[in-house]
Protein backbone atom coordinates (compact mmCIF):
# COMPACT_ATOMS: atom_id res chain seq x y z
CA UNK A 1 0.00 0.00 0.00
CA UNK A 2 1.20 3.23 -0.96
CA UNK A 3 2.40 5.51 1.95
CA UNK A 4 0.20 8.94 2.19
CA UNK A 5 1.25 10.37 5.39
CA UNK A 6 4.71 9.39 6.94
CA UNK A 7 5.11 10.77 10.39
CA UNK A 8 8.94 9.89 11.65
CA UNK A 9 10.66 10.24 15.14
CA UNK A 10 9.27 13.25 16.43
CA UNK A 11 10.06 15.84 18.84
CA UNK A 12 7.72 18.00 20.04
CA UNK A 13 8.39 20.54 23.09
CA UNK A 14 6.01 23.41 23.48
CA UNK A 15 5.98 25.65 26.36
CA UNK A 16 9.20 23.93 28.54
CA UNK A 17 6.64 20.45 28.21
CA UNK A 18 7.43 17.39 26.14
CA UNK A 19 4.62 16.78 24.03
CA UNK A 20 5.97 14.07 21.71
CA UNK A 21 8.97 12.00 22.71
CA UNK A 22 9.70 10.04 18.97
CA UNK A 23 6.34 9.81 17.81
CA UNK A 24 6.32 7.76 14.58
CA UNK A 25 3.33 6.62 12.26
CA UNK A 26 2.65 5.73 8.87
CA UNK A 27 -1.11 5.89 7.30
CA UNK A 28 -1.69 3.96 3.73
CA UNK A 29 -3.72 4.68 0.90
CA UNK A 30 -7.24 5.05 1.17
CA UNK A 31 -7.09 3.92 4.80
CA UNK A 32 -9.74 6.04 7.59
CA UNK A 33 -7.73 7.04 10.59
CA UNK A 34 -8.35 7.74 13.91
CA UNK A 35 -6.25 9.45 15.79
CA UNK A 36 -7.32 9.30 19.90
CA UNK A 37 -4.97 10.02 23.19
CA UNK A 38 -5.71 11.28 26.49
CA UNK A 39 -6.53 15.28 26.79
CA UNK A 40 -3.25 16.81 25.91
CA UNK A 41 -1.49 14.09 24.60
CA UNK A 42 -0.52 16.19 21.54
CA UNK A 43 -3.33 15.07 19.18
CA UNK A 44 -4.17 18.84 17.40
CA UNK A 45 -0.33 20.03 17.75
CA UNK A 46 0.66 16.45 15.64
CA UNK A 47 -2.41 17.76 12.98
CA UNK A 48 -0.80 20.71 13.05
CA UNK A 49 2.59 19.53 12.38
CA UNK A 50 1.47 17.31 9.50
CA UNK A 51 -0.14 19.71 7.75
CA UNK A 52 2.49 22.18 8.23
CA UNK A 53 1.36 24.56 10.23
CA UNK A 54 3.76 24.10 13.31
CA UNK A 55 7.42 22.76 12.98
CA UNK A 56 8.27 20.12 15.35
CA UNK A 57 11.86 20.38 16.66
CA UNK A 58 13.01 17.28 15.62
CA UNK A 59 12.03 14.39 13.56
CA UNK A 60 10.56 14.33 9.97
CA UNK A 61 6.94 14.77 8.50
CA UNK A 62 6.21 13.88 5.04
CA UNK A 63 3.10 13.70 2.93
CA UNK A 64 3.06 11.86 -0.13
CA UNK A 65 6.70 11.49 -0.02
CA UNK A 66 7.20 14.58 0.40
CA UNK A 67 9.16 16.23 3.39
CA UNK A 68 6.80 18.73 4.83
CA UNK A 69 9.15 20.66 6.48
CA UNK A 70 11.97 20.75 3.74
CA UNK A 71 9.56 21.40 1.03
CA UNK A 72 9.87 24.68 -0.74
CA UNK A 73 6.69 27.46 -1.11
CA UNK A 74 6.21 26.08 -4.25
CA UNK A 75 6.03 22.63 -3.39
CA UNK A 76 4.10 23.16 -0.44
CA UNK A 77 1.43 25.37 -2.59
CA UNK A 78 1.35 21.11 -4.67
CA UNK A 79 0.78 19.78 -1.42
CA UNK A 80 -2.03 21.87 -0.07
CA UNK A 81 -3.62 20.96 -2.92
CA UNK A 82 -4.00 17.51 -2.03
CA UNK A 83 -5.13 17.67 1.06
CA UNK A 84 -8.74 19.25 2.64
CA UNK A 85 -8.64 20.13 6.58
CA UNK A 86 -11.92 20.76 8.43
CA UNK A 87 -10.82 21.90 12.31
CA UNK A 88 -12.55 21.36 15.20
CA UNK A 89 -14.57 25.29 15.00
CA UNK A 90 -15.44 24.65 11.13
CA UNK A 91 -13.50 27.97 10.68
CA UNK A 92 -16.37 29.33 8.44
CA UNK A 93 -16.20 33.21 7.35
CA UNK A 94 -19.12 34.49 8.82
CA UNK A 95 -19.31 37.66 6.72
CA UNK A 96 -19.31 35.63 3.31
CA UNK A 97 -22.48 33.07 2.13
CA UNK A 98 -22.19 29.51 2.08
CA UNK A 99 -21.13 28.84 -1.62
CA UNK A 100 -18.41 31.57 -1.35
CA UNK A 101 -17.23 30.10 1.74
CA UNK A 102 -16.64 26.87 -0.46
CA UNK A 103 -15.30 28.57 -3.14
CA UNK A 104 -12.82 29.91 -1.69
CA UNK A 105 -10.09 27.93 -2.09
CA UNK A 106 -10.83 27.74 -5.77
CA UNK A 107 -10.69 31.87 -5.84
CA UNK A 108 -7.06 31.14 -4.08
CA UNK A 109 -5.42 28.38 -6.05
CA UNK A 110 -7.12 28.50 -9.39
CA UNK A 111 -7.46 30.87 -11.82
CA UNK A 112 -11.17 29.37 -12.94
CA UNK A 113 -13.82 32.25 -13.22
CA UNK A 114 -15.57 33.14 -10.27
CA UNK A 115 -18.89 32.04 -11.42
CA UNK A 116 -17.33 28.49 -12.40
CA UNK A 117 -15.89 28.61 -8.73
CA UNK A 118 -19.45 28.63 -7.44
CA UNK A 119 -20.82 26.07 -9.65
CA UNK A 120 -17.94 23.83 -8.61
CA UNK A 121 -18.53 25.05 -4.58
CA UNK A 122 -22.79 24.22 -5.17
CA UNK A 123 -21.61 20.67 -6.49
CA UNK A 124 -19.19 20.32 -2.86
CA UNK A 125 -22.11 21.41 -1.18
CA UNK A 126 -24.55 18.73 -2.37
CA UNK A 127 -22.01 16.13 -1.80
CA UNK A 128 -21.70 17.19 1.54
CA UNK A 129 -25.57 16.90 1.85
CA UNK A 130 -26.54 20.45 1.70
CA UNK A 131 -29.73 21.54 0.18
CA UNK A 132 -29.22 24.18 -2.46
CA UNK A 133 -31.06 26.79 -0.69
CA UNK A 134 -27.94 26.72 1.70
CA UNK A 135 -25.57 28.00 -0.89
CA UNK A 136 -26.83 31.60 -0.46
CA UNK A 137 -27.22 31.78 3.21
CA UNK A 138 -24.59 33.08 5.45
CA UNK A 139 -23.18 30.58 8.15
CA UNK A 140 -25.04 31.85 10.99
CA UNK A 141 -28.10 30.94 9.71
CA UNK A 142 -27.32 27.16 9.50
CA UNK A 143 -27.47 24.89 12.25
CA UNK A 144 -24.16 23.45 13.66
CA UNK A 145 -24.35 19.96 11.42
CA UNK A 146 -24.98 22.03 8.71
CA UNK A 147 -22.03 24.47 9.15
CA UNK A 148 -20.01 21.25 9.39
CA UNK A 149 -21.15 20.11 6.44
CA UNK A 150 -20.20 23.56 4.81
CA UNK A 151 -16.59 23.27 6.71
CA UNK A 152 -16.39 19.79 4.52
CA UNK A 153 -17.48 20.87 1.40
CA UNK A 154 -14.66 23.60 1.48
CA UNK A 155 -12.21 20.84 2.68
CA UNK A 156 -13.25 19.17 -0.55
CA UNK A 157 -13.36 22.02 -2.79
CA UNK A 158 -9.69 21.24 -4.78
CA UNK A 159 -10.64 17.75 -5.17
CA UNK A 160 -8.16 16.45 -2.46
CA UNK A 161 -6.75 12.70 -1.87
CA UNK A 162 -6.35 13.63 1.94
CA UNK A 163 -8.61 14.59 4.23
CA UNK A 164 -7.56 15.59 8.02
CA UNK A 165 -10.32 16.34 10.62
CA UNK A 166 -10.10 17.41 14.28
CA UNK A 167 -12.83 16.11 16.04
CA UNK A 168 -15.39 16.30 13.13
CA UNK A 169 -18.65 15.17 15.49
CA UNK A 170 -17.67 17.34 18.83
CA UNK A 171 -20.98 19.67 19.06
CA UNK A 172 -23.30 17.79 16.94
CA UNK A 173 -26.25 16.35 18.93
CA UNK A 174 -25.98 12.00 18.54
CA UNK A 175 -28.00 12.00 15.26
CA UNK A 176 -26.07 14.77 13.80
CA UNK A 177 -22.90 13.12 15.17
CA UNK A 178 -23.75 9.54 13.34
CA UNK A 179 -24.68 11.11 10.07
CA UNK A 180 -21.73 12.98 9.92
CA UNK A 181 -20.01 9.76 10.58
CA UNK A 182 -21.80 7.88 7.83
CA UNK A 183 -21.38 10.96 5.16
CA UNK A 184 -17.20 10.71 6.01
CA UNK A 185 -17.69 6.84 5.35
CA UNK A 186 -19.44 7.25 2.02
CA UNK A 187 -17.24 10.18 1.22
CA UNK A 188 -14.05 7.91 1.87
CA UNK A 189 -15.19 4.60 -0.15
CA UNK A 190 -16.89 7.15 -3.11
CA UNK A 191 -14.12 9.73 -3.63
CA UNK A 192 -10.86 7.44 -2.29
CA UNK A 193 -10.34 9.37 0.21
CA UNK A 194 -7.40 8.64 2.72
CA UNK A 195 -9.08 10.22 5.79
CA UNK A 196 -6.70 10.81 9.07
CA UNK A 197 -8.90 12.12 12.16
CA UNK A 198 -8.72 13.38 15.57
CA UNK A 199 -11.65 12.12 17.77
CA UNK A 200 -12.85 11.51 21.34
CA UNK A 201 -15.81 10.14 20.03
CA UNK A 202 -16.11 6.22 20.61
CA UNK A 203 -19.13 6.01 18.45
CA UNK A 204 -17.16 7.07 15.39
CA UNK A 205 -14.57 4.90 16.26
CA UNK A 206 -16.98 1.73 16.54
CA UNK A 207 -18.66 2.47 13.36
CA UNK A 208 -16.14 4.23 10.53
CA UNK A 209 -12.75 3.71 11.28
CA UNK A 210 -10.04 0.98 9.74
CA UNK A 211 -7.47 1.45 12.03
CA UNK A 212 -7.04 3.35 15.03
CA UNK A 213 -4.18 4.89 16.47
CA UNK A 214 -3.60 5.76 20.19
CA UNK A 215 -1.23 8.46 21.40
CA UNK A 216 0.36 8.35 25.30
CA UNK A 217 3.36 9.56 26.83
CA UNK A 218 4.71 11.40 23.95
CA UNK A 219 4.79 7.81 21.60
CA UNK A 220 2.33 5.70 19.39
CA UNK A 221 0.89 3.47 22.41
CA UNK A 222 -0.79 0.95 19.64
CA UNK A 223 -2.31 0.74 16.41
CA UNK A 224 -4.86 -1.59 15.32
CA UNK A 225 -9.01 -2.10 14.77
CA UNK A 226 -10.80 -1.44 18.23
CA UNK A 227 -10.67 -5.17 18.69
CA UNK A 228 -7.26 -5.46 18.62
CA UNK A 229 -6.76 -2.06 21.05
CA UNK A 230 -8.71 -4.03 23.52
CA UNK A 231 -6.39 -6.20 24.66
CA UNK A 232 -3.37 -3.61 25.11
CA UNK A 233 -3.14 -3.16 28.96
CA UNK A 234 -2.96 0.49 29.27
CA UNK A 235 -4.96 2.20 32.23
CA UNK A 236 -5.75 4.77 29.87
CA UNK A 237 -7.35 2.98 26.94
CA UNK A 238 -9.30 0.80 29.23
CA UNK A 239 -11.14 2.94 30.54
CA UNK A 240 -12.04 4.61 27.56
CA UNK A 241 -13.25 1.55 26.45
CA UNK A 242 -14.80 0.93 29.75
CA UNK A 243 -16.92 4.00 28.46
CA UNK A 244 -18.43 2.47 25.79
CA UNK A 245 -18.92 -0.81 27.50
CA UNK A 246 -21.57 0.74 29.97
CA UNK A 247 -23.56 2.87 26.79
CA UNK A 248 -24.10 -1.01 25.19
CA UNK A 249 -22.68 -3.20 22.84
CA UNK A 250 -21.06 -1.35 19.78
CA UNK A 251 -23.05 -1.01 16.72
CA UNK A 252 -20.11 -2.54 13.99
CA UNK A 253 -18.35 -5.76 14.31
CA UNK A 254 -15.21 -4.43 14.89
N1 LIG B 1 0.95 26.98 20.77
C1 LIG B 1 1.12 26.33 21.94
N2 LIG B 1 1.98 26.80 22.88
C2 LIG B 1 2.18 26.15 24.03
N3 LIG B 1 1.57 24.99 24.36
C3 LIG B 1 0.70 24.49 23.48
C4 LIG B 1 0.42 25.11 22.22
N4 LIG B 1 -0.48 24.36 21.54
C5 LIG B 1 -0.76 23.31 22.34
N5 LIG B 1 -0.06 23.38 23.49
C6 LIG B 1 -0.08 22.39 24.58
O1 LIG B 1 0.29 21.15 24.01
C7 LIG B 1 -0.43 20.10 24.65
C8 LIG B 1 -1.12 19.24 23.62
O2 LIG B 1 -2.17 19.99 23.05
P1 LIG B 1 -3.19 19.37 21.99
O3 LIG B 1 -4.20 20.43 21.72
O4 LIG B 1 -2.44 18.82 20.85
O5 LIG B 1 -3.81 18.18 22.81
P2 LIG B 1 -4.94 17.16 22.36
O6 LIG B 1 -4.39 15.81 22.51
O7 LIG B 1 -5.45 17.53 21.01
O8 LIG B 1 -6.00 17.44 23.50
P3 LIG B 1 -7.61 17.44 23.50
O9 LIG B 1 -7.99 16.01 23.34
O10 LIG B 1 -7.95 17.96 24.85
O11 LIG B 1 -8.06 18.32 22.37
C9 LIG B 1 -1.38 20.75 25.64
O12 LIG B 1 -0.80 20.68 26.92
C10 LIG B 1 -1.46 22.18 25.16
O13 LIG B 1 -1.71 23.05 26.23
Amino acid sequence: METVIEVRDVVTTLGGHGIHRGLSLSVGRGEVIALIGGSGTGKSVLLREIIGLLKPQAGRVELFGQSVWDATADQMNVLRRRFGVLFQDGALFSSLSVEDNVATPLFEHTALPRATCRRLARLKLALAGLPPDAATKRPSELSGGMRKRVALARALALDPELLFLDEPTSGLDPISARAFDALIRLLADSLGLTVFLVTHDLDTLFSIIDRVIVLSDGRVLGSGTVAELKHIDDPWLQAYFAARAHEGEPSHGN
